[in-house]
């Protein structure tokens, strides 16, 4: 199993009275393509921070890849994290002032399972999911905030990917594309993902791009929760 949730219940430290999450049972499978849907405030982003263990669950368990997110103490998940997890945020929050292939490195240098690195085949990888990304070269070497918001989604997607993740999580990442961009940007991630065998679980409120995935679930309906907003 790539990701399962037991018992899992969750309330926000500051707000114990405002429960969010409340899971019995929910689990992906290794490979699948798993686009997750629901309205605002019914805890898409809070679930998907639990699988990649930013968050701890208020009671219950967490298993991804086999790994129990509890067991481990904060650095080990972090590290768990960078070496296993590719994430790709709404606003891609890549470092503006640095350029592509310096963004994607930074990536690389923050997942032990690379070191010692060999600086050339490197470089070379980066490249590569430049180039299979369809990034023109001459953006590679630019700040990134001198890039257009579709070559930015193509380094968000190329820095997920560089450690080789078995997950990828991504968190309403089409949300400030035109339709040709979105178009484009998931065609380009799902295309990447099939070929690494990787799993995706992809949040958005965009129910049209459910198209692209292997399964759909709406949050709502694995939570007992039911949200006030
Ligand atoms: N840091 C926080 N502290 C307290 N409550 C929070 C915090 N972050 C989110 N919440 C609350 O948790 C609930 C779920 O929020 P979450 O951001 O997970 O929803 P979402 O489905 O991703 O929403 P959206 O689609 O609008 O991004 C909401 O009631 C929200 O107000």
């Amino acid at each position: 199993m790539s990701v399962s949730l037991q018992n899992v219940n969750f309330h926000y430290p500051d707000t114990p009275k405002n429960q969010v999450l409340s899971i019995d049972k929910w689990e992906v499978y290794p490979g699948e393509k798993l686009f997750i849907y629901g309205p605002s405030g019914c805890g898409k982003s809070t679930l998907l921070n639990l699988i990649s263990g930013i968050l701890l669950p208020s009671s219950g368990s967490i298993n991804v890849l086999g790994e129990s997110l509890e067991a481990m103490t904060d650095h080990q998940r972090n590290r768990f994290r960078a070496n296993n997890i590719g994430y790709i945020f709404q606003n891609f929050n890549l470092i503006p002032y640095l350029n592509s292939v310096e963004n994607i490195r930074l990536a690389h240098y923050f997942s032990s399972k690379n070191k010692p690195s060999n600086t050339t085949a490197l470089v070379k990888k980066i490249h590569n999911l430049l180039e299979a990304l369809n990034m023109p070269i001459e953006s590679w070497h630019k700040p990134i905030n001198l890039l257009s918001i579709g070559q930015q989604q193509r380094v968000a997607i190329a820095r997920a990917l560089i450690n080789n993740p078995k997950l990828l999580i991504a968190d309403e990442p089409t949300s400030s594309l035109d339709p040709y961009n979105k178009e484009n940007f998931m065609r380009l991630l799902i295309e990447l993902c099939t070929t690494q065998k990787i799993t995706v679980l992809f949040v958005s409120h965009d129910q049209q791009l459910n198209q692209y995935f292997t399964r759909s679930a709406a949050l709502p309906s694995i939570n007992k929760i039911v949200n006030k907003q």
